[in-house]
């Protein structure tokens, strides 16, 4: 593929640790069964009818496969795989310079679809319904409007906030994919492939402990795998053992449920400071100095996947699983599991 348009990022991939490690194929990807089967009948049949597959968005927290997934559907399709992303594509000319340099079938992969300019967006409509780009040529009274054909494409978007898309552009992906957290055996497989093809020694016990350490996340699990390696490199051991790993995670400051310390000092400021909640996301933010985006999108998720904490309509609040994990009891007076009263919180 070409990569002389700007606008395309070679260069994110070419950065990319990550990008070792990618799957390359739907059955070398582990994980995300349903999803799986249901594109592999997509392709399928856009092949064996020799059109375009529908268009794919993706959506889930970072590190879940988003990116890799779109590189194998466009592989398994035989066809180009065109990358940007959302804010990288700043005028409606720049769209229609993406579009039109497409040919029959290939997939145009817009990473934080979310991020769209609002013009821009108006010009993706029509492309997706009609594969069609409606431009205006010239100014003032002599401006019209042309009608372009496209070649059928298949425009693969991902987002780490479904929330955020407006439903217009929403409801013209026919192929929604909410991608899930990974279990525990999963990433085992994951830790394994991946310490197999960075030449590894890796036994079962090391592979799961990684793997239960690794926030639901295969790039969380590649990120320890490499960090564990090094341990075990300078001491001198020549296969990572549960032992090893533990050894190495602890010190790395990641905690039995795979915590990391942006994760206890989100979930310490709620209890120390706000008493278990509720308080508001922007009062964390402020307090913890990190955007509000990285919050929703990175910490929450997994922590209320594990039922640490729970978002309601008026904050955050610590459940009791929370307070275990801190070691910390609740406040004397709150009800275990109850909300706190209504003026205790940050907001
Ligand atoms: N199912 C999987 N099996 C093995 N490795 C995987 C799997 N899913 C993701 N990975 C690895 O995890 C890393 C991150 O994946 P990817 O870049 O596709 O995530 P993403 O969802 O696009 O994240 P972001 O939202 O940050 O863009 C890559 O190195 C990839 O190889
Ligand atoms: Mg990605």
């Amino acid at each position: 593929m070409t990569t002389d348009n700007p606008l395309l990022s070679a260069q994110r991939q070419v950065e990319d640790p990550d990008a070792a490690l990618r799957p390359k194929s739907l059955d070398d990807f582990t994980g995300q069964a349903a999803a799986k089967d249901n594109l592999r009948v997509f392709i399928e049949s856009a092949k064996q009818r020799r059109e375009a597959m529908d268009h794919v968005l993706f959506f889930g927290p970072p590190g879940l496969g988003k990116t890799t997934l779109a590189q194998i559907i466009a592989r398994e399709l035989g066809v180009n795989f065109r990358a940007t992303s959302g804010p990288v594509i700043a005028k409606a000319g720049d769209l229609a310079a993406l579009l039109t340099n497409l040919e029959h079938g290939d997939v145009l992969f817009i990473d934080e679809i979310h991020r769209l300019n609002p013009v821009v967006e108006e010009v993706l409509y029509p492309a997706m319904e009609d594969r069609a780009l409606d431009l205006i040529i010239g100014e003032g009274p002599s401006a019209r409007s042309v009608r372009i054909d496209l070649p059928p494409f298949t425009l693969i978007g991902a987002t780490t906030r479904q929330g955020l898309l407006q439903t217009p552009l929403r409801d013209r992906f026919g192929i929604p994919v909410r991608l899930q957290f990974y279990s525990v055996p999963e990433l085992e497989r994951v830790v394994s492939r991946g310490a197999g093809l960075m030449g590894i020694g890796i036994d079962k016990g090391g592979a799961t402990e990684i793997a239960r350490r690794a926030r639901g996340t295969p790039r969380v699990a590649g990120r320890l795998l490499r960090r564990v390696r090094d341990f075990a490199q300078v001491a001198g051991a020549e296969t990572i053992t549960r032992a090893i790993a533990d050894d190495a995670l602890t010190r790395l400051e990641v905690d039995s449920l795979g915590l990391d310390l942006q994760d206890r000092r989100y979930l310490t400021m709620i209890a120390d400071i706000y008493k278990g909640g509720p308080v508001g996301v922007e009062t964390l933010a402020a307090g913890l100095s990190e955007p509000r985006d990285t919050i929703e999108e990175v910490i929450e998720p997994y922590l209320i996947q594990l039922g640490l904490v729970a978002r309601t309509a008026r904050g955050r609040c610590l459940n009791d699983r929370g307070w275990q994990h801190l070691g910390l009891a609740p406040p004397s007076g709150q009800v275990p599991g109850q909300l706190p009263g209504l003026f205790d919180g940050g907001e």
